[in-house]
């Protein structure tokens, strides 16, 4: 199946090297790219994301910057309600920043598109009146993207891919929560859309079923490398997942710290690199972060003690944030 993306970028930071602030790191990134040639193919910049209900303003996310490259697995990790799941929908199109911009190819972002697929966690999204081939044909036939022959041979190779060859004339109901989930990336797949977006697709699977997903994503990316940016709360699953991980602050989210995690996989679960690569991230997920120091007022005394740490519960509720986006020193 023919599949327009190029070859999937070459990280040069060490297995599980953190960059010591998003903004240096995301500059890291964009040299190295640039020497290779290469542009971001998905820019978030300084984005913002506001909900206004009728009671307040919720702030999801609060001025998030990210580079995403063609064939990078992104993964955005961060506590429930850092606002993983609007920045995903902000991708997608589905919400409009209230500051800040997000671009494709260079383009700002105005609204959903077939370039940008969304999968999200519930399987229950495929039409159950479809079979496995109609559900995956759909959106092909409904964008328009192809007429229904071609759309019908695109829909048997990439179900041939995802092993549901004999399911293909099935219906959802006669399918596991695993197999259903793999005709839901077959038919994100099937748009050949220049983003795949993820909204923790197998967090409600079991633990062996998830398991298995996650090695066939990897082996459908090693086939296709497409670009995936790919929402988890699990430290596990993003190392396993994601070549790059975004750490989001809690409630709003901030980019607190990014990982090149490129270097693991499924096998490297044990190791010792893997451990502490997920240990460090624990901490800058959890951990409250140095309070920037402030210009002295002249005559003022230097501290006597440095300053407490803060936990991250502590300022889960807070709308105005009372952490900077800081350099994290590791
Ligand atoms: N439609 C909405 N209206 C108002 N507030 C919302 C809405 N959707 C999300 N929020 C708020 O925005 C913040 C971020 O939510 P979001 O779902 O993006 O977080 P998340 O990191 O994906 O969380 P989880 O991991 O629990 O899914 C939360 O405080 C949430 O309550």
């Amino acid at each position: 199946m023919p599949w327009p993306t190029h070859a999937a970028p070459v990280h040069r930071t060490a297995v599980g090297q953190e960059t010591a602030a998003p903004a240096a790191a995301a500059a890291g990134e964009a040299s190295a790219h640039a020497e290779h040639g290469t542009q971001p193919l998905l820019q978030v910049q300084d984005v913002s994301l506001v909900y206004a209900t009728a009671r307040q303003q919720v702030r999801a996310t609060h001025r998030v910057s990210l580079d995403v490259f063609e064939g990078d697995r992104f993964v955005l990790l961060g506590a429930s309600g850092c606002g993983k799941s609007s920045l995903l929908k902000a991708l997608g199109g589905f919400i409009t920043p209230a500051e800040g911009q997000i671009l494709l190819d260079g383009q700002p972002v105005h609204g959903p598109g077939p370039d940008r697929v969304v999968v999200f966690q519930e399987f229950d999204q495929l039409p159950p009146w479809k079979t496995v081939r109609e559900n995956v044909m759909f959106p092909l036939l409904a964008s328009g993207q192809l007429p229904r022959a071609a759309a019908r041979e695109r829909a048997d190779a990439v179900i041939a891919k995802v092993g549901l060859t004999q399911f293909a004339d099935a219906h959802p109901h006669q399918l596991s929560g695993g197999m259903k989930q793999r005709v839901a990336i077959a038919r994100a797949l099937a748009m050949q859309p220049r983003v795949l977006l993820m909204d923790e697709p197998f967090a409600a699977l079991d633990a062996l079923t998830r398991r298995r997903m996650q090695e066939e994503l990897l082996a459908l990316w090693e086939e296709f490398r497409f670009t995936l940016v790919f929402v988890t709360h699990s430290i596990e699953e993003a190392l396993v997942v994601g070549n790059r991980i975004a750490i989001l602050s809690p409630h709003p989210g901030r980019v607190r710290a990014e990982v090149n995690s490129h270097a693991f996989d499924l096998a490297s679960q044990g190791s010792e690199a893997f451990q502490a690569t997920a240990q460090r991230i624990h901490r800058l997920l959890f951990e409250a972060p140095p309070v920037a120091a402030s210009p002295a007022a002249p005559g003022a005394q230097p501290p006597s003690a440095a300053p407490p740490v803060r936990e991250a519960r502590d300022l889960a509720d807070g709308l105005q944030p009372t952490w900077a986006t800081m350099p994290v020193s590791l």
